[in-house]
């Protein structure tokens, strides 16, 4: 295949570059993969697909709502893989992520997962993730006498891994009573959002068969000994003392009783939730309080709602009082339509698979897909679309109130059909109860400091803000 792969199948596209196609933008940092893609969704308008190339590789870009739903869903049969390479030999942990695996094991990791995710043990861990707001809510309480200023992103990211750290380990995290605890540290080896590592993840979720070429793994050896030795002995200790806790970690130990399951695949399972769950939760996390930082209307009709659902439920809240706010689940998913934490999503095209696009909004070319043809849906620039969602850059929760209006496959924040994010109850869960929590008790402002509109980092391939995210924050006295 090469530069004119798009032209001999008929299918428009701007023109590539030798080695770097449409994405040199990338590698000189100046915009990320999701800004590429959303300019070229933008100047082609009332085209259904365009054909664009992540360096040399010819990548369909996917415009058209009727065949994101295909892919995703009503022909999930030949687009079942996810577009990116890691050699189980080489990451055996990462290389059992239901993200990274293929086929019958991908049907059998899933289906083993799916039970650490139901709504009974979701509401069963909410105690925990109440414990951890209330030390999230002490540590900004101390840090107050000395500085009202605070980066949502890092408060986030130990309230994140506090939870994953308790819920999935079954240990405490102690991230905001060490200012560099086990976890965090643990943590930063999966994440690193500068520098070579950097690097790393933008050539393994961009460019596969460089990823192959140059054996790069997620988890690195060290972060590998270290969940294999947690996971052995936490194990080890509640067998041999009897203890049920009812947790994750039970979950998918109790899985192993009655199916072929190693330590290793317990072990990569709970390693999901590193690779998963934290990052994508404090992102969006800070993005939702920033964005009711810039709107205190917002914020001001959020908390209303947020203080009369705590009365209403004898002076608490609990997991089904969290569920039933409206307005609430109306900024999470407007935040997560602003600002879709995981901007794009990668897949391949299995069969020969030929499509002509039937809605009137798209011209009717026709399009046959090879085998082995990569594939982007733009999640970020489908979200920012004015035909789905009038004034895109403005914050309103409003739009997602009388929900029938929203076509299921023009908001994609976690997703769809059977590949759709396992973790969503998980996210919804950790992410609301310390949303109530905080409007409830205190009142955010932006920072000087912060950038307005949010400039996203270019080096990471999950949507975060270059420079923070800075708000000020106040106590409101009861
Ligand atoms: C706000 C937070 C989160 C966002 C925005 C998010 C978003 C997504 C998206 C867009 C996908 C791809 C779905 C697709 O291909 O159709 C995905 C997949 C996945 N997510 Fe999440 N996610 C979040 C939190 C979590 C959490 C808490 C977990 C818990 C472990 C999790 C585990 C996974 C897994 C395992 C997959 C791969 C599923 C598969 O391919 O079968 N995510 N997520």
């Amino acid at each position: 295949r090469n530069l004119n792969y798009w032209e001999r199948m008929g299918i428009p596209g701007p023109k590539p570059y030798p080695i770097i196609g449409n994405m040199g933008d990338i590698f000189i940092g100046k915009r990320g993969a999701e800004e590429i893609y959303a300019d070229i969704y933008r100047k082609y308008e009332g085209y259904p697909f365009v054909g664009v190339y992540k360096a040399g590789i010819p990548v369909l870009l996917v415009r058209d709502p009727d065949l994101i739903k295909n892919i995703v869903q009503k022909d999930f049969n030949i687009f079942h893989e996810n577009d990116i390479f890691v050699d189980k030999q080489i990451d055996p942990i990462f290389g059992r992520n239901p993200f990274a695996v293929k086929g019958a094991e991908w049907k059998n990791i899933r289906s083993q997962m799916t039970s650490c995710f139901t709504s009974g043990k979701m509401k069963g861990l909410f105690p925990v993730l109440e414990k951890n707001v209330e030390r999230m809510m002490s540590y900004l309480d101390n840090q107050m006498k000395t500085s009202t200023c605070f980066e949502a992103k890092e408060i986030f990211v130990r309230l994140m891994l506090d939870n994953v750290a308790a819920c999935a380990l079954g240990i405490q995290g102690k991230c905001f009573d060490e200012p560099y605890s086990e976890v965090r540290k643990m943590a930063d080896h999966f994440f690193f959002s500068k520098g070579i590592t950097s690097l790393k993840f933008i050539i393994i979720f961009n460019l596969p068969p460089l990823s192959k070429f140059l054996r790069l793994k997620v988890v690195s050896r060290d972060v590998e000994d270290k969940l294999l030795d947690i996971v052995k002995t936490t194990l080890q200790y509640r067998k041999e003392n009897n203890i049920v806790i009812n947790d994750i970690l039970d979950s998918i130990a109790q899985i192993s009783a009655t199916q072929n399951v190693t330590e290793l695949d317990i072990t990569s399972h709970i390693a999901t939730f590193f690779t998963n769950a934290f990052e994508t939760s404090s992102l969006t996390m800070s993005f939702l309080i920033y964005e009711l930082a810039q709107n205190p209307k917002i914020q001001e009709k959020l908390r209303q709602e947020i203080n009369e659902s705590y009365e209403k439920n004898n002076k608490s809240f609990s997991y089904e009082s969290i569920q039933d706010m409206e307005y609430l689940d109306a900024c999470f998913r407007e935040n997560l339509r602003k600002h879709a934490t995981v901007p794009l999503m990668p897949k391949i095209c299995t069969e020969t698979y030929k499509y002509v696009p039937t809605n009137p909004d798209f011209k009717p070319i026709e399009l046959t897909l090879e085998p082995g043809t990569s594939i982007i849906i733009p999640s970020t620039a489908i979200h920012h679309d004015p035909k789905y969602y009038e004034n895109p850059d403005d914050f309103v929760p409003e739009r997602f109130l009388g929900k029938e209006n929203i076509n299921k496959f023009t908001y994609l924040a976690f997703g769809g059909g059977p590949r759709m994010c396992i973790g969503t109850r998980f996210a919804l869960s950790q992410i609301k109860i310390g949303v109530a929590h905080l409007i409830k008790n205190y009142e955010f402002t932006v920072n000087p400091k912060a950038k307005i509109p949010v400039k996203y980092d270019p080096f990471y391939f999950l949507l975060t803000a270059s420079g923070g995210l800075w708000v000020d924050v106040r106590k409101i006295n009861q």
